[in-house]
Parts: structure tokens; sequence; C-alpha cells
């Protein structure tokens, strides 16, 4: 499923009317009727009953741009249909977009009840709210009398107990980043326009935006955005296209040989919960290495399909693997950079770079803050050091040291840092973060909607590293090994975070592997 920014939504405005012969009007007003089915979906809308009287409503709170349009158009179909509506304005209707003053002629003309904010205050027959006082145009943050608004509605919310809906996004929540102003609400619903919005797939934006309904907007704008980046939702449809099916003749040797690189002195338990998790997500055969000194405690606590040997014979460890995965549990001590770069020189097939692999790297290049905070993409980011082709799994802290970074600062500008990343250096980057991202050299990036926070225990980064691994030891490109690799993880703890009432573990995720590949292949 595609995923939109404020700057697509934009785009699609401009360029649909243009390419597509389809006016904003039009757009608008399957915006607007989108909205009502939404409504029809949770609601029969001609018994509306608040618990308190017979003369419910569903009140449509309008701004004067395009978002409060939406909503008149709404409140014009429910109209029609004999549903009581009432709007409300909020602004100044004398700055209007030209589609508000038209549609507000309209709902004027057809006898709505329509009030300014300010004369507005019996809130007790409200049944439903939907906000429409700003969408993607947001701009800096929300005025002092807007708050004032938003912060009304909550104190009514509390007070008489509606749903409230957002249209399009939430009125402060940032469409692309998912930053949320001072003063935004929580919904219970977004009804959002086209396919759903960055912003609501991303922290803090998620948690505010509720259900989020994607209304259609009745032209395939898909067509107009032509080379923009994509950016697309890592879910169930999407997993089960990429995954196949073992020929009945797949033996071992067609599963691959896959090789974990990892573990020190006070860290064995990573390297074994990478290794022994490609082991479960298929990969033929399985090799851990690690150093001498380590090997007879890892060999007696590993199961025993996976081999061991010693990283000190590193040369020969690296013969005939379709895959190598580097870093967990490998330790910061001032040998590992020059044994990292070791690898990296000898070893020419796809590699997947996680943890401590990672830090050894230190900074491989450098953000431009003000081109980033301008949003000139092109220069966000330098490349400083070259990387090999290959999966690269940090986590917010890891990524914050590679591109020398503050977390603040990657939180904020998420998805176009991952992208440009992936750009740049021609890797698949997998961020791992809530949600964890996926991109990838050409510029597409996949955003995960599933897991959930039993997720946060150590150890569970390392077994993603060994699916990853799993999967392009079995053949799967890098990049969908990546995808996949987030998903079928994600969705074992789901399966687990729903059958086990608290504290499953990395390895329960990771011995639950099997369950969600059969998931996937309808088995
Ligand atoms: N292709 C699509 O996706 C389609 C999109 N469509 C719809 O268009 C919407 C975008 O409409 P848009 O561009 O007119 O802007 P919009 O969201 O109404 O915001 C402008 C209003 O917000 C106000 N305002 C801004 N910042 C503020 C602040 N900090 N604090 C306070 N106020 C602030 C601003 O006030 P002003 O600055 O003018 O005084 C103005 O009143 C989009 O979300 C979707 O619903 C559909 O109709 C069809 C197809
Ligand atoms: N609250 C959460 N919701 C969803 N996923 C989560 C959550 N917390 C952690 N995760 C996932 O768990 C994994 C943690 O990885 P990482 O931080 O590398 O762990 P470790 O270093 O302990 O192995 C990532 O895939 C991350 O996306
Ligand atoms: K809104």
């Amino acid at each position: 499923m595609n995923i939109l920014t404020t700057e697509d939504a934009r785009f699609i405005d401009r360029e649909v009317p243009k390419q597509l012969g389809v006016s904003l009007e039009i757009l608008m007003e399957n915006a607007g009727r989108g909205i009502v089915d939404a409504l029809w979906g949770q609601y029969d809308l001609f018994s509306l009953d608040n618990a308190r009287s017979i003369n419910s409503f569903v009140l449509f709170i309008c701004g004067t741009g395009n978002n409060g349009a939406d909503g008149l158009v709404a409140a014009r179909h429910l109209m029609e249909q004999g549903v009581p509506v009432q709007i409300v304005l909020v602004g100044d209707t004398s700055k209007c977009s030209d589609l508000f003053a038209l549609q507000l002629e309209r709902c004027e003309a057809m006898g709505c009840i329509i009030d300014m904010y300010d004369e507005f205050n019996d809130w007790s027959n409200v049944a439903v709210a939907v906000e429409g006082i700003m969408g993607t145009g947001l701009t800096g943050k929300l005025r002092d009398l807007t708050v004032d608004v938003l912060h009304d509605i909550d104190t009514m919310r509390s007070q008489y107990n509606f749903d409230l809906w957002a249209i399009d996004v939430p009125a402060g929540l940032d469409a692309t980043t998912g930053q949320i102003a001072e003063g935004t609400l929580a919904y219970d619903y977004t009804v959002t326009f086209g396919a759903i919005k960055q912003g609501l797939l991303l922290y803090p934006g998620k948690a505010v935006g509720g259900i989020a309904v994607v209304a259609p907007l009745g032209a395939p704008w898909q067509k107009v955005l032509g080379d923009r980046d994509i950016t697309v939702t890592i879910d169930s449809n999407l997993a089960e296209k990429l995954i196949n099916y073992r020929i009945p003749m797949a033996h071992k040797g067609v599963n691959g040989n896959a090789l974990i690189i990892g573990g020190s002195n006070d860290m064995i338990g990573a390297p074994i919960l990478a290794a022994e998790a490609a082991v479960h997500s298929g990969a033929g055969k399985v090799t851990l290495g690690v150093p001498e000194v380590i090997k007879p405690v890892v060999q007696g606590r590993i199961i025993p399909e996976v081999m061991v040997t010693s990283t000190e014979a590193h040369k020969a460890m690296l013969e005939g693997r379709q895959v190598v995965a580097m870093g967990p549990g490998l330790g910061r001590t001032s040998d590992i950079p020059d044994f990292v770069d070791s690898i990296l020189d000898s070893y020419e097939g796809p590699l997947v770079l996680d943890a401590d692999a990672l830090y050894a790297l230190g900074h491989v290049g450098s953000v431009d803050k003000d081109a980033l905070r301008d949003g000139e993409i092109e220069s966000i980011y330098a490349v400083e050091r070259d990387l090999p082709y290959c999966v690269m799994t940090p986590h917010l802290g890891e990524f914050s040291r590679l591109i020398d970074l503050p977390i603040k600062w990657i939180e904020r500008h998420y998805i176009t840092l991952a992208r440009e990343f992936a750009k740049k250096h021609q890797v698949v980057l997998v961020l791992k973060g809530i949600p964890s991202v996926v991109a990838l050299p050409d510029g597409t990036v996949y955003v995960n909607t599933i897991g959930n926070a039993g997720m946060g225990s150590g150890g569970m980064g390392d077994v993603l590293t060994g699916v990853i691994a799993g999967f392009i030891s079995q053949g799967y490109s890098l990049q969908d090994s990546a995808v996949l690799g987030v998903y079928v993880h994600s969705r074992s703890a789901d399966i687990l975070n729903d059958t086990k009432a608290w504290g499953y573990t990395p390895s329960d995720v990771s011995t639950s592997l099997g369950c969600v590949i059969s998931e996937l292949l309808g088995e």
C-alpha cells in the first residue's frame, strides 16, 4: 500500500487536474463522500444517539482551507441523506480558499445550520465531531487561537463523550514527519485521502490519529507520481507477494550456507540468537564464527543445527558462503575495526552488517542540518566512506553514530534520512525504530506497520539479523530479504503477543518464525 507525504499530496493536487483532467473540485467531492462513507461504516447515522437526546447531530468543525472544504462537502452529502448535521467555522472566512468559498456557498444555499465557532456553545447534542480545521496545509506551530479551539473540543469531548474524527490528518500533525504541534488532540478516527499519510504511521503521530480509514480520490493518482521516490507499507499483502514456495527438490545445498560472525568475552548470547534465527528462517547450513576463547562455551549452548568455528582462521571461514552477517556481540575493543575491515576486504558476497560491526565503521557520512531543515534533498547527505553493497541494520543509536547526527534530528526526519543514506551509499538500510523502515538504493522506502512493544527486549535485533541472513542464503535478494525479514520478525512477535500474555523472548520470536512463513504460504 502506498504512503503519501504532504509534498506528494500537493503534487497530486497539482498534477491530477493537469495530467488526468480530473479537477481538484472533483477530488474534493470524492474526499467529502469518503468521509460520509467512513462515518456510515461506523454508525447508523439515521439513529444517532448520544444517550442524552434524540436531537443529536454530526458536528463539522471547519477551518477555511480545503481541509475545511472537505468537511463542507461531507456535510452537504449527509444533509441530502437526511442525517442531522451542523457546521461551525473556525478562522477568517474572508481569507478562505476558493474551493472553501464555493462549498460554503452551496451549504448556505441548502440551508445548512452554520455558525461561527464563537457563536456555537451548546455541545450537548453532538454525537460525532469531525475536525477539518486544517490538514496538510499546516505551517509552523499551531496559533494560540487554534490551540484554544482544540482545547475546547477536548473539554467538550470529555464532558459529552462524543467520538472525534479528523479529516485527512489531525490539525497540528505534520503529515510527512509525524511530529505534532503543541495542542494537537488524540482522535478516534482519521479519514485520509488517496493513501495513508506518512505522518499517521510515524510516532508521535501514530499515537494521535486513531484508526485510519483511507478514502479514494476517484482518479488514479499513482499515474502522476512519475519518478518521485515512493514510500510503501510493509504488511501481509506485500510479504505474501515476496515469499516463495520451496521447490520439492530443495536440499540443504540449495537453501544456502550462511555464516554469522560475532561474539566476544562478554557477549555470547547475541551471536547465538542470530545464528539460531538463521536456522529457524530456513537457511540450509548455518555456521557461527566466534573468537576461539569463547568457542567451547558457545558450542555448549547453541542448538546442534549450527556449526561453530573460530574467527582466528577467518579467510578459510569465509569460503563457500552465500551470505555473511557480522556484528552481534562482536564487542568494541580496539582490534575490532581492523577485524571488520579485513572481513570486508576478503569477502565479496552478500553481507549483513549489524550492531558492533556498524560501530566499528564509525562515521560514514555527514548531514547538512540546514539543508535537512529546508528540505533541500540533494544536499542533505554526503558520503565520507564508501560501503560495500550490503544490508545494514542499525537502531537509532547506531545510525546516529554512522551519520554523526543526534537521535532527536533523526526522529524528526526519519524517512528522509533513511532514504538519502540508502541512495547515496547504495545499500539496503534497515533502520530499526518504532516503526522500522527499510530504505533501498533506488529511493523506495518501506515502513513497517506491525510489531508490538513486547519487542523492546535485548536480543530482538540479533534475531532480525539472523532472519535477514537466513533469507539471503536461500536466494532472496538483499532488498526482499530485508523487507520480508522485518515482516516475519514482527509478525512472529505479534502472534506471541496475542497468545502469550506477557514476556515472550527473542528466542520465542525465533522459534515461532516457521508459523509466520506457513501463514504467508497459506499452509
Ligand atoms: N490531493 C489531496 O490529497 C487532496 C486534498 N484535499 C484536502 O485539502 C487539504 C489541504 O488543503 P489546503 O492546502 O487548503 O490546506 P489546509 O489543510 O486546509 O490548511 C490551511 C488552513 O490551515 C490554517 N493554518 C495553517 N497553519 C496553521 C497554524 N500553524 N495554525 C493555525 N492555522 C493554520 C490556514 O490558515 P491561514 O494561514 O490561511 O490563516 C488555513 O485556514 C488536505 O488536507 C485535504 O483535506 C482534498 O480536498 C482533495 C484532494
Ligand atoms: N515498541 C516496539 N514496537 C515495535 N517494534 C519494536 C519495539 N521495540 C523494539 N522493536 C523492534 O525490536 C528490534 C530491536 O532491535 P535492537 O535494538 O537492535 O535490539 P538488540 O540490540 O537488543 O538486539 C527492532 O527490530 C525494533 O524495531
Ligand atoms: K484535520
